[in-house]
Parts: C-alpha cells; sequence; structure tokens
C-alpha cells in the first residue's frame, strides 16, 4: 500500500529539461523545434534570456491550449547565471503546482552555469520553504554546441567582459571556461550548426567533445531539428554521475578513455611525487603546449609545500588555485584519525611525502606524449635542488586568495 503510494507520487512529478549553451548557438531554435513537434505533449517553457525573447510565441499560443496548458514564463530581471535563483525556483513552482503540464523546458541564458541551475532542483531553499524535488525532477541537461564557432570561441581568450557579454562588471568569467562547464555537465550535447561545418570537422568535433565528457549522448543537428525522445524522458540526469562525468575527472580515477586514433585525440595521466621548481613550473605553463585543449589536476609545487594546488586549462584560460592542504601537512593526530577513516589513503601514500604529488590529466589532439612528459620532467626539482630550503625558492606565481 505505502509502495504503490510513493510510485504514485514520483510519477506525477513533472520532468524537466535544461537547455544550456553559449550565446547563439541554437538554443531558441532547439526550443521551437521542441514546441513545434510536442504533439500531444503539454510543455510548459521558461525562458531565462538576456538578449531579446525570440520564442516563437505563435507556438505557445497556437492550438488553442489554455494559459495553463501551455506556458511561457519570462524571467529578465537578471539571468540563472552563478547563484541559485530565487525567481526560478518559484516559477518552476508555480507552474508545477497549478498541474496540468506534462513537462517543462528551460532556457538558461547563453552565460550560465549549468551546475547552480542543476542544483536549484536538488537543493531545498529553506528561505523560501520550497522544495522543487517534491514536484518536479531534472530529467536531462541538455547543451547546444554552435558547430560553427566552437573552434573560435574555444580559442578567443576573451572574457564575457571583453565580449560586452558578462552578468556585471565583477563577473571576469572566460567564454572557453564557460564552454567547458557547459559541455562537461551535460548529459546530452546537440551538435548544431552542421550545415555550415564539412562532415570531417564535425565528427573531430564530435569525437573531442566525446573525449571531454565521455558519459554525454551526441547528437548532430541543423536548426535544432533533432528527435523529440533524444532530449525530453531520457531520464538521464544524475547529479552525482553529472559531477563525475567530465573526461578529466575519469581519467584521474583511471578510468582510461580509449583514444579516437583517427582525429589524434588523446589523454594521459602526468603523476610525478617530485615537486615543481616554481620558476620553471610558471614558465612552463607560460609556453602552454598548443596541442593540449583541456588539462585539469593538483599540483605540487616545492615553494607552496603544504598546499595541494589545483591547474585547469581550457584553451587558453588557465587557472592556478590552491585547493586546501595535503594531508601529510595536518598536525599528526588529524592526520592519523583521518588515514584511519579512510585507509585507501595509505597506498599512494609516501614515506617521506606522504600525499603530496602531481596528478594532472591532460587531454589534447596530436599530442606528443612523451616530449610533454619530458618538458614537465624538466621542471622538476633536480637532486641538488632538493637539498636546498624549499620554502626560499622564488615563486613567481600570485599567493592564492582565500575566500
Ligand atoms: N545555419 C544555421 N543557422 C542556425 C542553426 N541553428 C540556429 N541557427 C541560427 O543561429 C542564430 C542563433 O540561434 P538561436 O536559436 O537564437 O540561438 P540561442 O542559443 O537561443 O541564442 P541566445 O538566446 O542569444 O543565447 C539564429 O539566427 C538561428 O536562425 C543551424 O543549424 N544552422
Amino acid at each position: 500500500m505505502h509502495r504503490r503510494e510513493g510510485e504514485n507520487k514520483v510519477k506525477k512529478r513533472i520532468p524537466v529539461t535544461v537547455l544550456s549553451g553559449y550565446l547563439g548557438s541554437g538554443k531558441t531554435t532547439v526550443l521551437n523545434h521542441i514546441l513545434k513537434n510536442r504533439e500531444e505533449r503539454k510543455v510548459a517553457v521558461i525562458v531565462n534570456d538576456m538578449s531579446e525573447i525570440n520564442v516563437d510565441a505563435s507556438l505557445i499560443k497556437q492550438g488553442g491550449f489554455s494559459r495553463t496548458e501551455e506556458k511561457l514564463v519570462e524571467m529578465q530581471n537578471g539571468c540563472i547565471c552563478c547563484t541559485l535563483r530565487e525567481d526560478l525556483i518559484k516559477e518552476v513552482e508555480k507552474l508545477a503546482s497549478a498541474g496540468d503540464i506534462d513537462y517543462i523546458v528551460i532556457e538558461s541564458t547563453g552565460i550560465s552555469e549549468p551546475v547552480p541551475v542543476a542544483q536549484t532542483f536538488t537543493y531545498v531553499d529553506e528561505s523560501l520553504g520550497i522544495d522543487l524535488s517534491a514536484f518536479c525532477r531534472l530529467d536531462t541537461m541538455v547543451t547546444v554546441v554552435d558547430a560553427n564557432r566552437f573552434w573560435h570561441d574555444f580559442a578567443s581568450g576573451e572574457s564575457l567582459f571583453d565580449r560586452k557579454e558578462a552578468a556585471d562588471e565583477t563577473d571576469t568569467r572566460e567564454v572557453v571556461d564557460l564552454l567547458i562547464d557547459q559541455i562537461e555537465f551535460a548529459n546530452v550535447i546537440v551538435l548544431n550548426k552542421m550545415d555550415l561545418v564539412a562532415k570531417k570537422e564535425i565528427q573531430e568535433l564530435k569525437a573531442v567533445l566525446q573525449k571531454l565528457n565521455p558519459e554525454a549522448r551526441i547528437i548532430l543537428t541543423d536548426h535544432g531539428r533533432l528527435a523529440l525522445n533524444e532530449v525530453l524522458h531520457t531520464n538521464l540526469f544524475n547529479f552525482e554521475k553529472a559531477s563525475q562525468s567530465a573526461g578529466w575527472l575519469k581519467e584521474l580515477n583511471n578510468e582510461h578513455i580509449p583514444e579516437t586514433e583517427e582525429y589524434g585525440i588523446s589523454s594521459f595521466v602526468y603523476r610525478r611525487q617530485l615537486p615543481f621548481h616554481p620558476e620553471r613550473f610558471t614558465s612552463w605553463l607560460e609556453n602552454w603546449p598548443i596541442e593540449v585543449i583541456r588539462a585539469k589536476g593538483f599540483i605540487w609545487l616545492a615553494s607552496r609545500n603544504d598546499t595541494a594546488c589545483i591547474v585547469s586549462q581550457a584553451g587558453p584560460s588557465i587557472v592556478f588555485q590552491g585547493a586546501g592542504e595535503w594531508l601529510a601537512a595536518y598536525p599528526e593526530a588529524e592526520r592519523e584519525q583521518v588515514l584511519q577513516e579512510e585507509p585507501e589513503l595509505l597506498e599512494r601514500w609516501h614515506e617521506e611525502y606522504g600525499d603530496r604529488m602531481t596528478e594532472l590529466v591532460l587531454i589534447g589532439i596530436s599530442m606528443d606524449k612523451e616530449a610533454i612528459e619530458q618538458s614537465l620532467d624538466n621542471c622538476l626539482l633536480t637532486d641538488t635542488e632538493q637539498q636546498e630550503e624549499w620554502s626560499a625558492l622564488k615563486d613567481p606565481l600570485p599567493p592564492f586568495v582565500t575566500a
């Protein structure tokens, strides 16, 4: 009896598809295509667009549906950007509780990060007293990629601010970082505008995207024409899984993704249990090998011996920051406690250095693995340098900003 009630409850939760994708990639085109082909489904739409609303309003009104059945909600006082959006939560709740809706499709702005949008559906907002997961469930995160602009945007080195597309003057995000976030968190990647790109280039780009996100389903489209079941009712979204689906993370966790030989796309992990010399490593960062398109991982820098550093690169954007202390730098009692609780950490524990280690995943096209490894090895402390006082080594990198 109880089980049946539970099942009914789950069935009633309205599935939600979120359309992300950089500005102009074709989100609205996909949305209009969904509305044109929705057949009997009663689809409500939430548009959160910084630019003018260009969802075909006639598609919303057409067909004699009442407003409760088909609804277009426009949210123009801001965007679903970097924080959880109170207005999004309220809108979704309003739509869901009005009933008589089969599906909700949200078009987020081209500059929104996907994780906070997804969190909107999984976290209870105590200040509002609303738990969206009681009304609806996130079904699919879709990212639309403009096949014709991808490499241009990827390599541009521009920030959203440079392009006058930033949320405000404090928004310093780089275009390429946003592209990567949207790709790495998607269940479905719609590689759109294939009519504008040669077939071979499309296949190569598809292989790159698959390497960046091995879990994602990739659909090739022109003018957003896709089968609706590829983006609606897929049941693909799972927060835990989505957070673990990035290609670099899989590689770091030893789930090597087979190479795509045809296009020379490959990946490897650079692992060493010796620290980098700060000057030589900085100079390596400044001369980043162009064939590496995405890299992320932990760095052990001799001059910051207690801090696990993180480097995250996507195209020309390289972010280097602190990620907390190595466990080996903890006070002894605390360290012992953690090691007791997580004994698997001991498997990689070095007698002298503990968990200090560089582990960097590199994904690229036509990479010369040996040459890259050699160039990184050249940055490691030499035997003589290991005898010196590491904290006295000149460190040209800026200090980490702590929140
Ligand atoms: N050639 C071609 N043009 C397309 C395709 N898909 C969309 N477009 C055009 O690309 C432009 C941008 O498409 P939109 O659907 O408005 O893109 P968007 O992602 O919603 O854009 P923003 O709302 O500004 O972020 C429009 O002029 C579309 O007609 C396609 O597959 N091929």
